[in-house]
């Protein structure tokens, strides 16, 4: 028998021009406590915090458990070896922009290693976490924690193969799709120790197939050039000490997803232009939390009234909206034994 918590952060993916490159972890995480037994028995599942309502309990249709059934079935097992009892506590919003199913997809791996004791290390689980988020942003900065850029090596055909299944077949049809080995390269960005995020959530859903299903297929290569140039100078400036709020500021624009997106996210654009450093001091800036609807704002100060004037431009648009201010969660995703 044993007793452990795993435990996983929130993430904001893009920061503007790093469009499905980079992320920030959030100290805003989900928790899973588990208890197994020492032979075999049933998967007990209960779950409390955001959608609770319509969040499926049954291990077959939960998305955490349906992730840890398919890493065990990659590994030999059908089922769970042991019987345990879950309970996950999740104050992620659902569908809005802050990385809620990365979170859970990292949870279901973790949760399969420590049952199963399979002794995957983070590298060998985000293998498996990238079959089903095939964009690294979210997942990479949730799991290893902080500002965190990645990519995906190139695949050999015999691998792409591999990689075609969807996450509908890997989870809902339970295909056996075994993971190619070392799907991601990453590195962790300075922070400045000053800055925090300040994420304004709006009270409605937008899914991530949606907010990707209107972008374009092809891009300018000014448009290129625009966010190669910006993204390169962020990642250098925040974190920066002392801050330059404008470089910052301007580092932060896109031409990628923003422009695409801003429709189904009414103040968006306003928010973005509003929030300058010359404006309101203290703010470096702010774009789409991830799909969004979030927005998330950069401030070294004045967190509370950045907070409030976004909120203010939510609201003349319709939008209530609720406002969190964090810090990257720097440990990133973590498993606790109690006993
Ligand atoms: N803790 C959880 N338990 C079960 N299912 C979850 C959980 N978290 C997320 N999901 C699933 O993931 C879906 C949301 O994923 P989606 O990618 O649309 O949004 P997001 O991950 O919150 O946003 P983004 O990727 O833009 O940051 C939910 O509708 C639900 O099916
Ligand atoms: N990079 C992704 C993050 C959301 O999962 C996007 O913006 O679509």
């Amino acid at each position: 028998m044993a007793k452990f918590q795993i435990s996983v952060p929130a993430s904001s993916a893009n920061i503007g021009p790093g469009f499905d490159v980079l992320g920030l972890s959030l100290d805003y995480s989900m928790t899973v406590d588990v208890e197994t037994s020492s032979g075999p028995g049933d998967f007990v599942l209960t779950y409390e915090g955001d959608s609770a309502d319509s969040v499926s309990t049954k291990p077959s249709e939960n998305m955490v458990t349906q992730v840890a059934l398919y890493v065990l079935r990659c590994n030999g097992m059908e089922d769970f070896p042991v019987g345990v009892r879950a309970h996950v506590k999740n104050p992620i919003p659902l569908g809005r922009g802050m990385g809620s199913s990365a979170s859970a997809a990292i949870a279901g791996v973790m949760l399969a290693n420590e049952v199963a004791k399979l002794g995957l290390s983070k590298d060998e689980m985000m293998d498996y976490v990238l079959m089903l988020e095939r964009h690294p942003d979210n997942v990479m900065a949730a799991m290893m924690g902080g500002l965190v850029a990645s990519f995906l090596r190139e695949l050999s055909e015999e691998e792409r193969k591999a990689f075609e299944p969807s996450d509908d077949d890997l989870l809902k049809h339970r295909a056996l799709t075994i993971p190619p080995k070392k799907l991601a390269s990453y590195f962790r960005f300075p922070w400045n120790p000053d800055m925090k995020a300040i994420v304004v959530i709006p009270e409605f859903h937008l899914a991530t197939s949606k907010a990707r299903s209107v972008l374009p297929q092809t891009y300018s290569r000014a448009d290129a050039i625009f966010n190669l140039q910006r993204l390169v100078m962020l990642t250098a400036a925040i974190g920066q000490s002392p801050v330059q709020a404008d470089v910052v500021c301007e580092a932060m624009q896109d031409k990628l997803h923003q422009p695409y997106r801003a429709s189904l996210v009414p103040g968006l654009t306003e928010i973005i232009n509003t929030l300058k450093p010359e404006n309101l001091p203290g703010v470096c800036g702010s774009c789409l939390s991830g799909a969004g609807p979030t927005v998330l704002a950069l401030a070294t100060a004045n967190f509370e009234k950045i907070a409030e004037t976004m909120v203010g431009i939510f609201k003349k648009n319709g939008i209530n909206c609720r406002y969190l201010v964090l810090s990257p969660a720097f440990g990133g995703a973590s498993v606790t034994y109690s006993s």
